[in-house]
């Protein structure tokens, strides 16, 4: 499709032409010769379409008697709202407080309209009946591309239904069951690693460099108490478990963080104002050409995804190698995706880049609020030892655990449920009208853009009951659902075709890390001020979490 500025551009050409040639004659302009009647040319235009779009557009907009905030900005809605606070927060506030019918409409930045879905109704035809009519938003899937790379998280349509099927028997319950004793052998990995860490490690805290670099932030506070900074511990150890579990490759960062793979996510995630500079301009310029603006935050960034991307093609090359060599067929991920025969070597790579990124951020994510909420919440957290030590074997046993250990703890099973409710690590995600659609028999025209939000469905009274803030795992022991209603009013996952694919994956490997952790040790907030779950600053991104850290005073307690 022809875009707008290239339509400017043929128009204020043929103005110049005739009007240089004394054709037409405008009332009005400067003669700067035919560049100059250019430039005017494509001004006006500009200016007049702005006008229209910044003031005009969301007034006439057939969707305006749609309920929503009314406290906009003349040329920016909600925007000031939305940068003051968490992401995902305002949503959660209006979900709240403005009476809808499943939509709410608010304005973004120059007023352009956007919808928050809120209703379980309107939630499943967005995720499942009508999921094809939606897809991710461009600029976001560029944005996200350079680091996940296309594969089955970006694609769209037919493509997506395709990478889809030939993914899923990877992810088939049957099979992740067999991936536990991986998910339980990393989590032990990383307990002793924390344990050794808290012995070991100095009274004064980790020099500036070694922050930076992901590897330690640890302090200690006496002979068996160390401050933990949990946030790396948990990165390295999800890092390892998809390697292994997904690509069949250990890639060791629980036991050295100054690996490259892991140094490149480091690089890549790491909070710096030129990040969120890029960010802010990303608003106003396409990612296309972010990307190559001499930054160093760009630099850095485009360094690591080679690393990532070299990393992936390696795997795929020894994967193959194995394969041809007739050893036994591999039941991880990528050893799926390759018999399946269906993806070309590229395609391959973005594949294996897409499971690097989104099967080790959201899970280290999950981590840090688990953490969090135990650490907050000490009699739900000693509760749950107890459980842990009852039924599961000791660290140092050596003993392995299978699935249905997992399965029986109904404590752990409930802790878990209740963190991914209460903090899902992506609090929103978007979508975009790819046709004239509807939405509860709303009318959608093509291009209107839709918010999903786990933070404001998850924490919706309506859809949960009074208690809904409250951290409190009982409510998935009274009953399966959490006593809400219908499936989506936990949007953790999403639903439908573009759901999770690694959610059963993510949910094992996460039971099997909690267990180990609170089995192992005691811990406490070390910093008081986070007490307020309400005013902790929140990195903003495609995960949130506590944007200076997690820091816990952490024991271990002797005795399993
Ligand atoms: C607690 C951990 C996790 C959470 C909260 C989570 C959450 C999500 C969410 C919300 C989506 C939908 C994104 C969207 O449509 O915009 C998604 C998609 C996806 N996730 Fe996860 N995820 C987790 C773990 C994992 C793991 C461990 C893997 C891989 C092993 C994985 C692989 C994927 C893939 C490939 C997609 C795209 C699916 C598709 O579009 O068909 N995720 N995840």
């Amino acid at each position: 499709m022809v875009s707008k500025y290239t339509l400017f551009a043929v128009v204020a050409a043929v103005v110049s032409y005739l009007v240089g040639n004394g054709v037409i004659t405008p009332p009005w302009y400067l003669a700067f010769g035919y560049v100059g009647i250019f430039i005017e040319g494509f001004l006006v235009q500009f200016t007049v379409w702005a006008f229209y779009s910044v003031l005009l557009k969301h007034r006439l907009s057939p969707l305006r008697h749609l309920p929503g905030p009314k406290d906009n900005g003349l040329f920016m809605g909600q925007w000031d709202n939305m940068v003051g606070e968490q992401l995902g927060g305002p949503q959660r506030t209006w979900a709240r407080t403005i009476p809808n019918d499943g939509i709410i409409r608010f304005l973004g930045i120059f007023n352009k309209e956007r919808l928050l879905i809120t209703s379980p109704k309107a939630l499943s035809e967005v995720l499942t009946t009508k999921s094809y009519d939606f897809i991710k938003p461009y600029e976001f899937s560029v944005g996200i591309g350079r680091l996940l790379g296309i594969g089955v998280l970006l694609a769209e349509g037919d493509e997506h239904k395709f990478q889809r099927k030939n993914l899923m028997p990877a992810f088939a319950f049957r099979h992740v069951k067999s991936l536990f004793p991986i998910f339980w052998s990393k989590s032990v990995e990383v307990v002793f690693a924390i344990d050794n860490e808290i012995k070991n490690t100095a009274g004064a805290p980790p020099s500036e460099a070694a922050i930076d670099a992901g590897i330690s932030r640890d302090v200690k506070v006496n002979s068996d108490q160390a401050i933990v900074s949990v946030g790396q511990w948990f990165n390295r150890a999800t890092l390892d478990i998809i390697g292994l579990a997904g690509m069949g490759q250990d890639f060791n960062a629980i036991a050295d963080p100054t690996g490259d793979l892991y140094q490149a996510y480091v690089r890549t995630f790491r909070p710096s104002r030129e990040a969120f500079a890029l960010q802010i301009l990303s608003l106003f310029i396409s990612h296309a050409i972010i990307r190559h603006l001499p930054f160093k935050h760009n630099r850095e960034v485009n360094k690591s995804v080679k690393i990532i991307r070299d990393i992936s093609r390696d795997l795929i090359i020894k994967k193959k190698e194995r394969l041809a060599k007739g050893l036994e067929a591999d039941k991880d991920i990528l050893s799926v995706a390759l018999e399946s025969g269906a993806f070309t070597d590229d395609q391959l790579v973005d594949q294996v880049m897409t499971f690097l990124a989104a099967g080790h951020e959201t899970t280290a994510t999950a981590m840090i609020w688990a953490i969090y909420l135990l650490g907050l919440h000490p009699a739900i957290q000693t509760r749950l030892r107890a459980e842990v030590r009852a039924s599961l074997p000791s660290p140092d046993s050596g003993d392995s655990i299978t699935a249905a250990d997992i399965e029986r703890l109904p404590y752990l099973n409930a802790v878990c449920a209740e963190v991914l409710r209460h903090h899902s690590p992506v609090p929103m995600t978007l979508r975009e009208a790819n046709v004239n659609t509807s939405i509860q028999g709303v009318p959608v025209p093509k291009g209107t853009m839709l918010y999903l939000v786990p933070w404001a469905t998850n924490r919706d009274p309506k859809l949960w009951g009074p208690d809904v803030d409250e951290f409190e795992p009982e409510r998935w022991l009274r009953d399966a659902s959490g006593g809400a209603e219908t499936n989506y009013a936990f949007l953790t996952f999403i639903h439908g075709p573009r759901s999770c694919i690694g959610e059963k994956f993510a949910r094992g490997e996460f039971a099997c890390l909690v267990a180990a952790f609170v089995g192992r040790f005691e811990f406490e907030l070390a910093d008081p001020r986070m007490e307020d779950e309400r005013t902790i600053p929140i990195k903003r991104g495609a995960t949130s979490k506590p944007e200076n850290g997690l820091w816990i005073k952490t024991r271990k307690v002797e005795g399993w």
